[in-house]
Formats: structure tokens, sequence, C-alpha cells
């Protein structure tokens, strides 16, 4: 795909942002949530999704490794994204789920903790990888990531989400790392 025109980049925008709804007060009062779901049930906004990534990937990396998906709707883009770039795909899971030997890195939540793993063996040092999640909010999970990648040695060239949510400023928390978002709220 790679080099399609701008028409063609904002139309497949348009059809991405088309299916993005908003629920106000989930999981609790006062979040609008942003739910990607209508993504996934038409064939030609998800192609669309995996194309717009891929465009900016090949503009702006010369190599990439791999790529890593944080759980969980992480997971239901990364693996295309991957197959399209002919790279291999990683997961980043929430702390008990992975088998083996795991690096892990604890993070703030609203209310407490949390912890993201990845296998031991998944990442290999120098790799150079890209980080991909349906969402950035506070960038607690995707900060989280980018610190599992350093533990490996391996280099993060940036980090892609479907939606960014501007006014809570995840993308300050990331620097010096770059996102590069499809929608911003
Ligand atoms: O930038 P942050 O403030 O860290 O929030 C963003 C994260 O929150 C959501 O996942 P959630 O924790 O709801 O888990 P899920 O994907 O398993 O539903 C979303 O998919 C991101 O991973
Ligand atoms: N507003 C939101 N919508 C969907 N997922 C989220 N994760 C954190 N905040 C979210």
């Amino acid at each position: 795909m790679a080099t399609s025109t701008t028409t063609e980049s904002e139309n497949k925008l348009q059809l991405v942002h088309r299916r993005v709804r908003a629920f106000p007060d989930f999981p609790k009062t006062g979040v609008l949530f942003r739910d990607i779901c209508p993504i996934l049930k038409d064939p030609a906004a998800l192609t669309a999704v995996i194309d717009l990534f891929e465009e900016h990937v090949r503009k702006k990396h010369e190599q990439v490794d791999l790529i890593i998906g944080l759980d969980a709707r992480g997971f239901l883009f990364g693996p295309l994204l991957a197959q399209r770039l002919g790279v291999g795909f990683v997961l980043i899971r929430k702390k008990g789920k992975l088998p083996g030997a795991t690096v892990s890195v604890a993070y703030d939540l609203e209310y407490g903790k949390a912890e993201v793993e990845v296998q031991e063996d998944a990442v290999a040092e120098g790799q150079k990888v890209l980080l991909i999640d349906d969402l950035l909010a506070t960038g607690g999970t995707m900060s989280a990531a980018v610190e599992l990648v350093k533990k490996q040695q391996a280099q993060v060239l940036d980090c892609l989400v479907l939606v960014e949510l501007k006014e809570l400023n995840g993308r300050d928390k990331l620097k010096p790392h770059g996102v590069f978002s499809l929608l911003q709220y």
C-alpha cells in the first residue's frame, strides 16, 4: 500500500472516525468511553486503520524489527500491522498471564497499581520496536510498556494508537518517544 494520496488517506481517516463511538459515564461516572468495536465489524474500516499505520511507519522508519501490542486491545491491531510489515508480533500482558520467564514493570493507576509483563526471550537487545494500543489516555500503560522494552535493551521507535485523548497529556509522559495517533479528541 505505502503510497496512497492525501485524499485517499483523508477518506480512510474519515471512515475510521465514523466507526468510533462515545459512551458517557462508562465504566464509571465522568468517563467518556471511546469504543473502537465498530471498526472491527467493518472490514473496510479495519483495513483503513492498518493502511494508515503502515503508511506512517514506511514513511518514518527505515527499519522495524518487531511490533509489540498492549493488553488487550493492542492485540486487535498489532498482529495485522506486523503481518503487513512482514515482522513479528509480541504481547505485553497484564501480570500473571504469560508462561515462562518474564520481566515486569509496575505503574500507577487512578486508584492503586498495575503491572505489565513481557516474556524474557520475546525481545532481543538492540531490536527496533513499535508499540501499539487502541487508545492513549494518561499514558500510564504505554510508558510502562516503554520501560519494559528498555529493560530488554531494545529501542522504541514510536508509540502507535488509534485514539489519543489530548486533554490527558499522555504524550508528555512518553517523551522523548513519539506518539502517532489516527484520531485525537
Ligand atoms: O493511557 P492510560 O491512562 O494508561 O489508558 C489507556 C489504556 O486503557 C485501556 O485499557 P484498559 O486498561 O481499560 O484494559 P483493556 O484493554 O484490557 O480493556 C486502553 O486500551 C489502554 O490500554
Ligand atoms: N476514555 C476511554 N475510552 C476507552 N478506553 C479508555 N481507556 C482509558 N480511558 C479510556
